[in-house]
């Protein structure tokens, strides 16, 4: 008799550098899903798990891998006991998206889901979203990234909206030269038609996995070498990896480090602005939430900044929702006691009994400086998620 076929899940790996629009893609795919049901695996690269909470999927099928870079994870226990959680029938999931964090190296994570002995998944494929409007940029800091172009499967030419067309056709042409027989599409907020994903034979490249790599080939990749430091996976943590010298060379992420800072006490709108423009250069990526306590009442704001670009997103808070300020800060060569200072310091202290109180008006006009980054309907996205909902989602897997 034969055995029944085991139904594999295929594991797709969702990959792009610091902010450049990976949740935002993961959502855009959630909200379109069409009675598809997808499980995510979210790798947050700092300890506040910003990303996780701002995923919207199905009740149970999110799981955080929490604070660190999941490709330096030697023994992928920890991704393989997620993936058989989430591959069990009583999931009934048909796809599985892992979003990387912004400084994971694809090649790493690809390598350990065709290592996997776990028979209900299969690989389906390398998705590498790049940032038009930082491409260059980032490009110029980090030439490793074209070796990601390079084992993609797809490219989502993202935040096209942020370039001139003339710009995206060029800035397509260098892509496409990068990452070889890989399509190459171009999008605003992640909008691509999430069956470029969950069926890879409908891929404008014709299918049958064209351009992706095999498991020998990823062997012999350039950087398998550089993978060799993560024998010693002391200090994989996102925090203190030691700057470029250290033991993960190759690997994005060893020049990177994340700073946490979490306050039960509003920010002042103000003093918060000014924190913000005189940011340090090295400071590349700020995601979280803000609470501006008299400034804002009435919503949380969800802040990203990428670069030099700014953005804040407000949605009223839940019901019983603790406000906090969460924030989570990556750059390279930054230094960490002084943000953590500097934020501390845009602390708006309640007045002390018998002070005035501030001036509502004044307040009102400090949180202008905010508003102004606030997006027009049209190039919002869609509210962010509720924190705790998540956390609840993510809490029951
Ligand atoms: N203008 C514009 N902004 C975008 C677009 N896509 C995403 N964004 C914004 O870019 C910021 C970063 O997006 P995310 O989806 O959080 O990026 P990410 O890759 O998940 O970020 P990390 O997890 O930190 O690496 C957010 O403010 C998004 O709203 C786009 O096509 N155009």
């Amino acid at each position: 008799m034969t055995p029944p076929r085991t139904q594999q899940i295929p594991v797709v790996v969702l990959a792009g550098f610091l902010g450049s629009g990976k949740t935002t893609l993961l959502n855009h795919l959630l909200r379109n899903r069409a009675g598809t049901r997808i499980g995510v695996v979210v790798n947050d690269f700092g300890a506040i798990e910003i990303d996780a909470m701002t995923v919207s999927g199905q009740v149970g099928s999110t799981v955080s891998l929490g604070n660190g870079c999941l490709c330096c994870a030697v023994d992928a226990s920890e991704l393989d006991t997620f993936l058989e959680t989430l591959t069990r029938p009583s999931a009934r999931l048909d796809v599985i998206v892992i979003e990387a964090s912004g400084l994971a190296e694809p090649q790493e994570l690809v390598r350990m889901l065709l290592a996997s002995d776990n028979p209900h998944i299969l690989y389906g494929g390398l998705v590498e979203v790049v940032d038009a409007a930082e491409f260059e940029a980032t490009r110029q800091r980090h030439p490793e990234l074209d070796r990601h172009l390079a084992v993609a499967d797809l490219v989502v030419l993202n935040k096209t909206d942020r370039v001139g067309e003339e710009e995206r056709e060029r800035l397509r042409a260098t892509v496409a030269g990068l990452s070889g027989p890989a399509a190459v599409i171009s999008a605003v907020h992640g909008r691509i038609d999430p069956e470029l994903l969950f069926d890879p034979a409908l891929r404008p490249d014709d299918g049958e996995m064209a351009g992706q790599l095999s498991f020998e080939d990823l062997l012999r990749g350039d950087d398998h070498d550089a993978h060799e430091g993560c024998d010693d996976h002391e200090g994989c943590d996102g925090h203190g990896h030691g700057g470029p010298g250290g033991g993960h060379d190759g690997h994005l992420h060893a020049a990177y480090e994340s700073v946490e800072f979490t306050s039960d006490v509003p920010l002042d709108p103000r003093r918060f602005m000014a924190f913000l423009d005189s940011r340090p250069e090295g400071l590349y990526r700020i995601k979280g939430f803000v609470d501006f306590g008299a400034g804002d009442r009435d919503n949380t704001y969800a802040l990203h900044a990428v670069g030099r670009f700014l953005r804040f997103v407000p949605r009223p808070w839940a019901r019983g929702e603790r406000r906090l300020t969460q924030l989570v800060m990556i750059g390279a060569g930054t230094d960490a006691e002084a943000l953590r200072r500097g934020l501390t310091a845009c602390r708006a202290e309640e007045p002390a009994p018998g002070d005035a109180a501030e001036d509502p008006a004044v307040i009102e006009r400090a949180m202008w400086g905010v508003l102004r980054y606030v997006p027009r309907n049209e190039d919002a996205d869609e509210a962010p998620e509720v924190p705790g909902e998540q956390r609840e989602a993510a809490a029951e897997v």
